[in-house]
């Protein structure tokens, strides 16, 4: 099969504010110049006034929990997961799921975000929405086993089952991480095998650690350990490991986050909404540790849109230790694009704009009124100026899924009808 080409003409590149074109031959960034030649190029895009970015990646999401985007809001973490969230998810099922999967999807691409790494139920009807909306995901099975032996193992198929069937799938845009929800519902019989587990399958984990006050005093109090001297204690940490949220943290955690090179998914918006707690991700970022960023579901957001995140990132580090220099908007841009790569073990294929790497690009329009005038630095506009609508183009693995605010892959009408068709239908089981 003939190559196929996409010339993205004239953009500003958000991290150095340069003028430049860039080839995109099949699914890799060719070229990056001042001027390049349209001959023979497939497809010429005039991105002249447009912000060229990565896209970006999203550590920490539930993406079918789209579908209960305000059922319960103003809960704690605790009363909203056992009283709201966990009683609906009872009744979820391969269909709804992939449909929820859609309607994530569709808001991914609308607000640039060309990769995420989810953890959750029915991951396979998952990953066929994935692989249908075209962007590049991490998938992982939500393993809680509540140290019943039985349902340990049940966990264990589900997780392998989903590795075996779905790794390398969609052109290997699709990967797959082992996923132990928590030290809360996750045994430690569980933990320790995950941990073999993932070095047999040479994987990831995706966990929830620390994220309140009553998790730590819980484990406290059964283990007399934090949750990551636990972690640690059950050899569970590693450089593979990417913990969301991360809110309560002794120095000694911090010490052994450092030690492992764990990295964290930081999620603000989560974390502030459920009455969490902050994280102290400036004190994390100046101990060298990989922060990334994350959403969480769009039960606890209420939205997937990372440019959102960015902004209550920097600015509740800010307000937190009452330093406005903290988190500038850069490394804001950073930890949403090159740190979330790095978090999922992808940072030699995306996560920055070089030649080599997988065209995972997006064009902002700069064109719009918050956007004007543009700042002398381009990653303000994006970080404290921006908002998902205004991407104008996202292109995933050197396909465009997004071009001038039209999805390409997805029919965005359809997904909302049958969207608001399955929630009713699960409210109505509830
Ligand atoms: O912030 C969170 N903390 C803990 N659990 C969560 C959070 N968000 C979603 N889930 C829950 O994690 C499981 C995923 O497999 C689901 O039960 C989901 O509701
Ligand atoms: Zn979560």
């Amino acid at each position: 099969m003939a190559e196929s080409t996409i010339l993205i003409k004239d953009a500003k590149l958000v991290f150095t504010g340069e003028t430049k074109s860039v080839l995109i031959k099949d699914e890799i960034i060719a070229e990056i110049d001042d001027v390049i030649s349209e001959e023979n190029v497939d497809k010429v895009i005039d991105a002249k006034g447009m912000i060229l970015s990565p896209g970006f990646v999203n550590t920490h999401t539930h993406l079918s929990m789209s579908l209960f985007r305000g059922l319960a809001d103003d809960y704690d973490l605790d009363s909203w997961l056992n009283d709201y969230i966990w009683p609906i998810e009872a009744n979820l099922n391969e269909n709804y799921c992939y449909i929820g999967a859609l309607l994530a999807a569709v808001e991914l691409i609308k607000s640039g975000t060309t990769t995420f790494s989810d953890m959750y139920f029915y991951m396979e009807d998952v990953a066929r929405a994935i692989d249908e909306a075209g962007i590049r995901g991490v998938l992982s099975y939500g393993m809680i086993d509540f140290a019943d032996a039985e349902k340990r193992e049940n966990e264990f198929r589900e997780n392998i089952s989903l590795y075996e069937n779905c790794n390398g799938m969609s052109d290997g845009k699709i990967k797959v991480f082992f996923g132990p929800h928590s030290p809360y519902t996750a045994s430690k019989e569980l933990l320790e095998r995950v941990r073999q587990e993932a070095n047999k399958y040479n994987t990831g984990i995706h966990i929830h650690v620390g994220e309140t006050q009553k998790e730590v005093d819980d484990l406290v109090e059964s283990t007399g350990m934090r949750p990551f001297e636990y972690l640690e204690s059950l050899g569970l940490l590693g450089p593979d490991v990417v913990a969301a949220h991360a809110v309560w943290l002794s120095d000694n955690e911090i010490d052994i986050i450092k030690k492992y090179d764990v990295k964290i998914s930081h999620n603000p918006c989560s974390n502030m909404k459920l009455a969490s707690g902050i994280s102290p991700v400036a004190k994390l970022l100046e101990n060298g540790i990989c922060v990334s960023l994350g959403t969480d579901g769009a039960s606890s957001n209420n939205n997937l849109d990372l440019l959102e995140e960015m902004k209550f990132a920097s600015l509740l580090q800010k307000v937190d230790t009452l330093n406005p220099l903290v988190l500038p908007a850069c490394e804001v841009l950073k930890m949403a694009t090159i740190n979330g790569a790095k978090a999922l073990g992808l940072e030699d294929e995306i996560g920055s704009i070089e030649v080599g790497k997988k065209a995972d690009l997006i064009l902002l329009d700069t064109n719009s009124v918050n956007m004007t005038p543009d700042s002398s630095d381009l990653c303000s506009n994006v970080v404290y100026s921006a908002n998902g609508s205004n991407v104008d183009t996202t292109i995933c693995n050197g396909k465009i899924l997004m071009e001038n605010k039209k999805l390409t892959t997805l029919d965005e009408e359809e997904i909302y009808k049958k969207a608001r068709i399955a929630i009713k239908e699960l409210k109505e089981m509830n």
